[in-house]
């Protein structure tokens, strides 16, 4: 399985802010300085990298002199305002002692929720790749609110390893990998050297965070691994601290956890649809159209029992069944109110009450991914 890894041609690597921070002390530029070292290495192997690191709130908290993380958005927003300064900086100067340049990104999930500047972004990294330029990208935290956050960088950083098409997902963090149960918690707990993405098992073994100054825990590692497995991403958690963790890892050795990715990845439109973290609506399904969706069918007005939210045509909508499960997701071809006067109707009667048609399916089959 790790044989993979030698042989990964782009890979993103992720560091979390109790690794970029040492345990919020401020910016740990030695450990800063070590990655961009292994990183400068797989380069002149050839390789492409792409970093996704955390350390804005608690870098900008060390500078601002708070001990403690605030709670309020706008003071959080802020230290990540000034923390994100110290940030690129760092960077820049540790990649330029090994003669890399590199560039900072920020996004937000509406960046990538939407469809052209996804494509502006899947662009301007290729580019930066090409140029032999190191991505840095962060969450843009100054601009971003509860409900349109990714929160922690494990979800950001497989995002990123989709939008690119990344062979492998590293995630360095402050464990050696993912464990049987969180090991500062349960000291019986043991390494999971290997495993499958999707493998449901893993969930349950993971925690929470471990420290104040991160976000996600090994929960979210779990769920990013599997989610950069629907482009065919694997996924490596890993020791920061492991002298060398980036280039044994390409060596092949059984450092951390591996966990692979299926074998089928999501064309990339699908995989767009299935990355979106908030949907504007929902559709809900009687029993004939659940049956459809599952043989592969697009979904008609006429299985359509009920109709949430407000969205335009265009907009992506859950589909769900009586039960509240979500079954599909999908670009709607009618708008919210549209929506509601068609539900339950056939195809054929749209024009009647519609006055057009733009379509005859609500949602295309082309244009859904199954959950
Ligand atoms: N099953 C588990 N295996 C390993 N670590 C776990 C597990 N469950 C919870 N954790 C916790 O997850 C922490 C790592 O995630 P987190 O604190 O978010 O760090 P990062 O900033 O690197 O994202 C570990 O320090 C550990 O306490
Ligand atoms: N975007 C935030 C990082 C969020 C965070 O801590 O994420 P993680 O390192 O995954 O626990 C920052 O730069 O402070």
């Amino acid at each position: 399985m790790r044989s993979r890894l030698q042989s990964a041609r782009r890979l993103i690597v992720k560091v979390g802010s109790a690794l970029v921070t040492n345990n919020g002390a401020g910016l740990d530029l030695g450990a800063l300085q070590e990655w961009a070292r292994q990183i400068a290495a797989l380069r002149a192997e050839g390789r492409e990298v792409l970093l996704v690191s955390s350390g804005a709130i608690a870098a900008g908290m060390q500078r601002l002199g708070w001990s403690t993380r605030p709670s309020a958005m706008h003071e959080l927003q802020a230290a990540a305002a000034v923390g994100q300064m110290g940030l690129a900086q760092a960077y820049e100067g540790a990649f330029s002692q090994y003669g890399l340049a590199c560039a900072q990104i920020l996004l937000t999930h509406e960046d990538l929720a939407d469809r052209t500047r996804y494509l502006n972004a899947r662009s301007t990294l290729s580019t930066l790749m090409e140029l032999g330029v190191v991505p840095v990208i962060n969450e843009n935290d100054t601009v971003v609110y509860d409900e349109i956050k990714f929160g922690d960088n494990d979800t950001l950083g497989a995002l990123v390893a989709n939008l690119t098409e990344a062979d492998c997902l590293v995630i360095l963090t402050d464990q050696s990998g993912l464990y049987t149960a969180d090991p500062r918690k349960d000291p019986s707990a043991t390494l999971i050297s290997e495993g499958d993405a999707d493998d449901g098992r893993f969930e349950a073994m993971a925690g929470g965070a471990g420290t104040g100054i991160s976000r996600g825990g090994m929960i979210t590692k779990v769920r990013a691994a599997k989610r950069a497995a629907r482009s065919g991403a694997d996924t490596v958690i890993a020791s920061g601290r492991e002298p060398d963790v980036l280039l044994r890892l390409v060596a092949g050795e059984a450092l951390g956890s591996f966990l692979k990715a299926g074998n089928s990845p999501l064309a990339a439109r699908k995989q767009w649809l299935a990355d979106h973290l908030q949907l504007a609506g929902t559709l809900v399904l009687d029993e004939g159209a659940v049956k459809a969706l599952h043989e592969g069918k697009s979904l008609l007005s006429i299985g359509v029992t009920e109709v949430q939210g407000q969205f335009e045509r265009g907009a992506v909508v859950a589909c769900r069944d009586a039960a509240g499960r979500e079954l599909a997701r999908g670009l709607i071809n009618y708008s919210a109110s549209e929506t509601r006067r068609i539900a339950r109707r056939p195809s054929a009667d749209i024009e009647a009450l519609l006055g057009y048609v733009d379509e005859p399916e609500l949602i295309h089959r082309d244009n859904m991914v199954l959950a």
